[in-house]
């Protein structure tokens, strides 16, 4: 049977993610003590999948799970969920708010919640621990002025009293989710996601590079992170996701120039996206101005390649003895014919389109014509 590895113990918001993932396929849920655990479990073969939180609406990544992905490169992200996350002021029955001392829960949600406990607990010490359910289970078997962070299902395993609900900074707070295993997963009918970390060469540029090859494409990325790359300060290293799978011509292009343009890109996984429902807050209608700075950043992107174009140009004119040979109309008639097509094929007109490229062509002529004649013989 599947043995599916979450953060524990029972009654954690991973545990919750990892019963909507499992949905109803039998397989075995398996607690462990860490996140550090199930990817080792999920890495070494002892589980088949690992379910791992990842981002959250209020507070952001969890590193810890970046830092991991990173140093376990066998781990490859399979699926993604966006889980509600509403946080519970759990305490012994018969305690009160004024009894509390210490508030006991996973980092995460302790920052989560920040703003309540600021208001409600000022005076009262944060003790961040593995995971919510741990912090639960410890208030159970400790003090009457201890109380924990967590969620209906850890007071119902813990026989704990909930004080107060929904504590959490945000109404709308959700976290992000991922499953490891150790194999790519076949992804392409469905729209997908595909996670990325790329490490930069050191020069001017170097992100802008990247990023360039995706926006031009009109690839959407959804995230990008950065952490430390750990070899010196100041280096370090790019987490992307994007929309789309490794097999959709643009995006295996955009990776293949990105690869040649860095010192190393991984692929993380490429997943079915997550139809977030109720998380977040969906499509809205594009503006104008969005729509314009949208046609502005084309604009850009044509001319940059008309920059790239007429390098190529010089560069044939370097091959060229003189001026006389600059004009060759089986060329420019080969060249029109392709842009007549692919005109066509992007639903322009082929007449509007062969008109723009002949101007472009008499340029790009008089370019070489120039180059040659001031060419020192
Ligand atoms: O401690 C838990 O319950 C976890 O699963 C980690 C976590 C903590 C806070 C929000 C989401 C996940």
């Amino acid at each position: 049977m599947r043995r599916i590895a979450y953060l524990g113990p029972r009654g954690t918001f991973s545990e919750q993610a990892a019963l909507d993932y499992a949905g109803d396929q039998s397989v075995e849920l398996v607690p462990c003590e860490s996140l550090q655990e199930v990817c080792l479990g999920v890495a070494d073969g002892r589980y088949t999948q690992g379910v791992l939180p990842l981002e959250n609406l209020i507070e952001g990544t969890v590193n810890p799970v970046l830092d991991l992905l990173l140093e376990l490169p066998v781990l490859k992200i399979q699926a993604e969920m966006m889980l509600p996350v509403a946080h519970h002021l759990l305490v012994q029955p018969g305690s009160a708010v004024r009894d509390i001392r210490t508030v006991l829960s996973h980092p995460q949600a302790l920052a989560q919640c920040r703003r309540y406990l600021a208001r409600k607990l000022p005076a009262a010490k944060l003790l961040p621990v593995e995971s919510t359910a741990l912090a639960a289970s410890m208030v159970a078997g400790g003090e009457k002025t201890m109380a924990a962070i967590g969620t209906t299902a850890a007071a119902k395993h813990y026989n704990l009293t909930t004080l107060e609900q929904n504590i959490q900074d945000r109404s709308n707070n959700c976290t992000r989710f991922v499953v490891v295993g150790r194999e790519d997963i076949p992804c392409r009918e469905v729209p997908c996601k595909t996670s990325l970390v790329v490490s930069l060469l050191d020069r001017p540029g170097a992100l802008y590079s990247i990023l360039k090859e995706f926006a031009w494409r009109g690839i959407n990325l959804t995230r990008i992170e950065s952490r430390p790359a750990r070899t010196c300060l100041g280096e370090y290293i790019f987490f992307i996701d994007l929309e789309g799978h490794l097999g959709e011509p643009a995006v295996k292009e955009a990776l293949e120039d990105i690869t040649a343009l860095s010192r190393q890109v991984r692929i993380l996984g490429c997943y079915p996206a997550c139809q977030s429902a109720g998380c977040q807050s969906g499509k809205k209608e594009e503006t104008l101005e969005e729509l314009r700075a949208d046609i502005d950043i084309i604009d850009r992107q044509v001319i940059e390649l008309l920059g790239k174009r007429a390098k190529l140009v010089t560069r044939v004119g370097e091959l060229k003895q003189n001026a006389g040979q600059v004009r060759d109309p089986a060329r420019e008639a080969q060249v029109l014919a392709q842009v007549r097509r692919l005109a066509q094929h992007h639903g322009l007109s082929p007449d509007v389109l062969e008109t723009v490229y002949r101007t472009l062509l008499d340029y790009f002529v008089e370019l070489q014509v120039n180059q040659l004649t001031s060419r020192v013989p």
